[in-house]
């Protein structure tokens, strides 16, 4: 246990709040915080296999940053300041309708008659559940359009059932605007995203190749992996958490344990897939990342124009654990409705995800998977409410 565990962290400061007394003699311990990275130097695609010495520097950072944390600040991104701020605006938008005019866009489960899919449409509040616990948010999730889902349509004949995440995605007629905002806004994170996975590709390549090893990494294999992303975005409205706050604890455990199931934002998870791009509202204190030691919760605070980026299982699975997914959770008691865009830029459905044999030798432990496709790995996710 830590002998000194009342610590506030925040994240442009870091400064770890205590009383004076006790500042005193007291040798301050080194303060975890996430780091910034730039990511324009991977914005081009590459015209040959070597790297300039700017794509050099972002990849060691990358690199840093995924093996300690798993978490990072992402910016010179390309997307202008004013297309986010018009993301939240229309998700705030659409959280404060009526209920009844959500629910016409309600997520049905796959094979029923009202023709869900078990993924795409709006959950209301609760509905989500993490760990067994109902999550206090409400959420729309869109995902990637099948090639053919038009030939399809016409083949189910008005049945209107549907399999497991072959649906097509159910869009609100208000905001009327938000439709064509929210899918221009694929089309430039989708390239975000392809810049981050370059980005990690030369990082691992960079941290591994000619280490010892007699297999190298390829540095595009995420790009390839990646090239028809099965993305998701989800758009989610956090009401404020009337309950009390739980016992002041720096310990994960002790903090999730004393919540009943009404208490959570969002519950404690790992991404399930491979980069996230998170925007969200300047609310402070709500989305927590765990540290390293397993204990300490560290505010992921809103810098703005920046995207919170955390790799996924299949980063995981990828590097054979030489990056890690960290847990995070949201517990929003902050002021007023929050709200939060995560992009979650993830494998082609059929891209086959193991182990890269050279991070299994790096890593010098046995594979952690056999490997399947990710969309095996996401279809058992949807059929297991997402454990
Ligand atoms: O809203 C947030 O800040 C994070 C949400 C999240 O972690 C998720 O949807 O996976
Ligand atoms: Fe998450």
């Amino acid at each position: 246990m830590h002998s000194i565990h009342k610590y506030t962290f925040t994240l442009q400061h870091n400064t770890p709040i205590l009383n004076d007394k006790k500042k005193e003699g007291l040798r301050m311990p080194s303060t975890p915080s996430l780091p910034i990275i730039d990511i324009s130097p991977f914005r081009i695609t590459p015209t040959n296999s070597t790297f300039t010495p700017s794509q050099i520097q972002t990849a060691h950072q990358i690199n840093s940053a995924c093996t300690t944390h798993g978490f990072f600040y992402l910016t010179h991104h390309g997307i202008p300041d004013s297309k986010l701020a018009q993301v939240l605006t229309l998700a705030r938008e659409f959280f404060a309708l009526p209920l009844e005019d959500k629910l016409k866009i309600s997520r049905h489960d796959a094979g029923g008659p009202e023709g869900g899919d078990g993924a795409r449409g709006y959950q209301a509040i609760g509905e989500n559940v993490t760990g067994g616990r109902r999550d206090m948010h409400e959420a729309v999730d869109w995902y990637r359009e099948w090639d053919d889902v038009a030939t399809r349509e016409k083949e189910d004949k008005g049945k209107r059932t549907c399999e497991p995440l072959k649906g097509t995605n159910l869009w609100p007629e208000e905001p009327s605007d938000l439709k064509g905002v929210y899918e221009e806004y694929v089309e430039e994170v989708l390239k975000v995203g392809e810049a981050v996975v370059r980005a990690m590709g030369a990082a691992l390549a960079l941290s591994v190749n000619g280490k010892e090893n007699d297999e190298a990494v390829d540095s595009e294999v995420f790009v390839k992996s990646t090239d028809k992303s099965f993305w998701v975005m989800r758009m989610i409205g956090y009401p404020k958490l009337e309950t009390s706050s739980p016992a002041s604890s720096s310990s994960a455990n002790s903090a999730v344990d004393s919540l009943s199931d009404a208490e959570m934002s969002c519950g404690e998870h790992t991404d399930y897939g491979c980069v996230t791009l998170l925007l969200a509202d300047p609310t402070p204190g709500a989305l927590q990342v765990l540290h390293k030691d397993g204990t300490t919760w560290l505010n992921a605070d809103p810098i703005p124009g920046a995207f919170v980026v955390n790799i996924g299982d299949m980063m995981e699975r990828w590097t054979n654990g030489l990056w890690k997914s960290t847990k995070h959770r949201v517990i929003h008691r902050g002021d007023g409705f929050r709200v939060s865009v995560p992009f979650f830029y993830e494998p082609n459905f059929d891209a086959i995800i193991k182990p890269l044999e050279a991070c299994v030798k790096r890593s010098g432990k046995d594979p952690i998977h056999e490997g399947s496709t990710y969309g095996e790995h996401l279809l058992g996710k949807v059929l297991n409410n997402f454990y």
